[in-house]
């Protein structure tokens, strides 16, 4: 690697992670020794990012919640954007029809969760899609998760705002990925590369698609700044 090595802003998981969400460790060196920045950028609620870089002693520089949340360590700057109470309103009305969010009652998937709310893909999607459009909200299926999203935010407008705290440009960065909640920091980014087991949406906005899948995916994607 470099210089020319871009910043990276990289989803986690089906990227950096298995099926199961097991992060693949041979990614870990790679970010740990990445010599630009690191962004991570995940549908996940905050701890887990953060956690994750923590644990990779990387600086925090952190898009959760799609966008969402936003922390840049550097600047000591925390961002929250999205209707949190919307979110909350249509878990509600969700539950009201008989249906759970699905993670039990403790819910660590939402516990930490400050502007979006989840689902257990194992619950029916169409009546959230409803309760969310009812209220100017989304739904999106990230393989992992249904994300009850605000559409003002996704990972781009979270790579923009990390952008302006950093004066980084979002065209400057090398960006992986996996799915639909990926698509616009790819649109942005100067170069987007999506992992083989990616979505659709994914696949199609995506610069360049690698042969491998999950973690191997990401390595073949960073390979050619790495040689
Ligand atoms: O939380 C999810 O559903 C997906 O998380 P990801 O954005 O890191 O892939
Ligand atoms: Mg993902």
């Amino acid at each position: 690697m470099d210089s020319d090595t871009p910043p990276l802003i990289v989803d986690i998981d089906g990227t950096l992670t298995d099926e199961s969400r097991a992060i693949d460790p041979r990614v870990m060196p790679v970010l740990r020794e990445w010599p630009a920045r690191v962004v991570i950028a995940t549908g996940k609620a905050i701890p887990f990012p953060i956690a994750l870089c923590e644990f990779l002693g990387i600086e925090r520089t952190v898009v959760a919640e799609n966008g969402g949340v936003v922390f840049v360590e550097a600047t000591d700057e925390l961002r929250l954007e999205g209707d949190h109470e919307a979110a909350l309103a249509v878990g509600e009305a969700y539950r009201d029809l008989g249906h759970d969010l699905g993670f039990g009652q403790v819910d660590l998937a939402n516990r930490w969760r400050e502007t979006e709310l989840v689902v257990s893909l194992d619950q029916p999607l169409e009546p959230l899609e409803e309760l969310a459009a009812a209220r100017g909200l989304v739904v999106l299926d990230t393989g992992f998760a249904y994300h009850v999203t605000d559409p003002v935010v996704d990972k781009g407008t979270g790579l923009e705002a990390v952008c302006a705290e950093l004066d980084l440009e979002p065209a400057e960065f090398l960006a992986v990925g996996d799915s639909v909640n990926d698509a616009q920091m790819f649109d942005l980014a100067g170069e987007a590369v999506a992992v083989a087991n990616a979505d659709e949406t994914a696949l199609e906005r995506a610069d360049r698609v690698t042969d491998a899948s999950y973690g191997d995916g990401f390595l073949e994607a960073v390979a050619p700044y790495r040689d």
